[in-house]
């Protein structure tokens, strides 16, 4: 097996702010693009309706692409994907590509737009409301110098049908914090409409629960 050309020390024990840039981009951009590439490619799968040969066809290319990567796998910790904090979407492709545009130590505002690939039907996918604010709220909840936590739980009330193709705004706040717990609160608008709102508890990682983040799930992406 050949071994990654590139090491990137990107998983940092200590935590990185997850508004900050953890990553030369120098080393880098190409992954981002490649990680766009497959963005497309789900966007287009999603959107086409080929015929057989086609469908097997490019199944073909895709799974050479396949090999040719597995002959750079990493371990969890050293890949990128999920930890390009500061581009959208964070360079994984399952994850809607969230711009962010303010943050504060409490607060964050940000934007969406999803595709079809993201579609329960003409409009945004229930599953993809919480990915959203999943990503917003937990970034708020680690940031500012806060020790690391796991969320507990969110709850996501949905309270219109979330446009697809339409740039919706995110907005996340961090309510307050007893002890170990942090309270976040999260908003989807599209203009003036409430989209969706989010509450969510963050609990604060113990030091054995901290050394064991990266390692309590071994095994688990086999
Ligand atoms: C698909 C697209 C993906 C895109 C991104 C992809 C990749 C990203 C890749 C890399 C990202 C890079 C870095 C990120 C690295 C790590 C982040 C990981 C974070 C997560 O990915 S997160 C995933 C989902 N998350 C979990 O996997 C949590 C599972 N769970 C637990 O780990 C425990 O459950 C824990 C720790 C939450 C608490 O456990 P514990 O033992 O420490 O807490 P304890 O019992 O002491 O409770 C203390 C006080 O919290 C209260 N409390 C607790 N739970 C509550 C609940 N549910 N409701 C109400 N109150 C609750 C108690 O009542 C008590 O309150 P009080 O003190 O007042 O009595």
């Amino acid at each position: 097996m050949t071994e990654p050309t590139t090491t990137l020390d990107i998983w940092n024990p200590g935590w990185p702010d997850p508004f900050r840039p953890t990553v030369n981009a120098d080393t880098d951009d190409e992954y981002a693009d490649l990680v766009e590439a497959l963005r497309e490619v789900q966007e287009a799968v999603t959107r086409s309706r080929p015929t057989p040969e086609v469908a097997a066809e490019v199944a073909t290319a895709l799974r050479t692409a396949a090999r040719r990567l597995r002959t750079f796998e990493v371990d969890e910790d050293t890949q990128i994907a999920g930890k390009r904090w500061e581009i959208p979407g964070k360079g994984h492709a399952l994850a809607p590509a969230l711009h962010i545009d303010t943050v504060t130590d409490t607060t964050v505002t940000g934007r969406v737009t999803v595709g079809r690939f993201h579609s329960g039907r003409y409009a945004m996918n229930g599953g993809v409301t919480p990915l959203i604010f999943d990503e917003i709220l937990a970034r708020l909840a680690n940031s500012a110098g806060r020790p690391w936590g796991r969320t507990a739980y969110l709850n996501v009330n949905y309270r219109a049908p979330a446009p697809l193709h339409t740039e919706l705004t995110v907005t996340a706040e961090l309510l307050g914090q007893e002890g170990r717990k942090r309270f976040l609160r999260g908003a989807l608008h599209h203009g003036d409409v409430l989209v969706a709102d989010a509450e969510g508890l963050w609990v604060e990682l113990k030091p054995e629960q901290t050394l064991n983040i990266s390692k309590d799930a071994e095994g688990s992406d086999r």
